[in-house]
């Protein structure tokens, strides 16, 4: 579903961010990135909703090579596209709910858009997003009063709500203690089960990564240096990584 071809990005027109990136990832995988501070892990996620513009290279989404589409299929390419964030990406001072809803507005006219205009049918998807994340309770609580781990549980539900073909998530748990970590990572595994959701996401932490991702690729100064098993990590490569 997803494939990158000779990727290369550089912000400055010199350094590259990304260096001659080809990875393949099929429907259902759970694909860990890993990588040191500056290895190009969040450039590779933000490439796939052209966030960021390759600078030469090709990545297809869908047999479609994304860096042609014209401004009507970005918008549909973005609408399959979920993103979470490190920072939960909420509206702080608005319900749980609303915040899920946000999920929907790819969808809709600038002026239903405006006035938060939903359908009984997106309420109810909402909703029972809110519920597969554990936080049915929550809904109508405001998003500020959540904690850290509630916090990205509602981003994923927020996600989910979208409906998008792929999961991107940059660092979701970097800002969060161990066992949140843990409990958030579980709502990852769960949605790539239970939905056969691929799922891309970028893990500072190797050993939630070997422990939740059937395959992992580590890229160093911008080029993938391993793609593989979780098993096949070995220390001498982990050296290499993290050198
Ligand atoms: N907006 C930008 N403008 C210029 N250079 C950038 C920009 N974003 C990233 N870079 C550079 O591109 C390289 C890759 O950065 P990137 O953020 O993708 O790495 P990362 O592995 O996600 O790092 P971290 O774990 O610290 O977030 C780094 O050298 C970084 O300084």
């Amino acid at each position: 579903m997803l494939k990158f071809e000779n990727t290369r990005v550089s912000y400055d027109g010199k350094a590259l961010a990304l260096d001659d990136i080809n990875l393949v990832v099929e429907q259902g995988e759970f694909v860990g990135i890993i990588g040191s501070s500056g290895s190009g892990k969040s450039t590779l996620l933000k490439t796939i909703n052209l966030l960021v513009r390759p600078s030469s290279g090709k990545i297809y989404f869908d047999g479609k090579d994304i860096t042609k589409l014209n401004n009507k299929e970005l918008r549909s390419l973005r609408r399959n596209i979920g993103f979470v964030f490190q920072d939960y990406n909420l509206v702080d001072r608005s319900l749980v709910l609303d915040n899920v809803l946000i999920g929907r507005l790819g969808y809709k006219s600038s002026f239903k858009s405006f006035f938060g205009i939903f359908t009984d049918e997106e309420y109810e998807s909402a909703t029972t997003a809110l519920k597969q994340v554990g936080l049915g309770e929550k809904i109508f609580e405001r998003a500020d009063q959540l904690s850290g781990g509630q916090k990205q549980r509602v981003a994923i539900a927020k996600t989910l709500c979208q409906r998008p073909k792929i999961i991107l998530a940059d660092e979701p748990v970097a800002s969060l203690d161990i066992s949140t970590s843990q409990t958030v990572m579980d709502y990852f595994k769960k949605v790539n089960e239970k939905k056969n959701m691929t799922i891309l996401i970028n893990l500072h932490d190797v050993n939630l990564a070997k422990k939740y991702c059937h395959r992992i690729v580590a890229l160093r100064k911008g080029k993938i240096i391993f793609d593989g098993k979780a098993g096949d990590l070995s220390d001498e490569i982990l050296k290499t990584i993290y050198d």
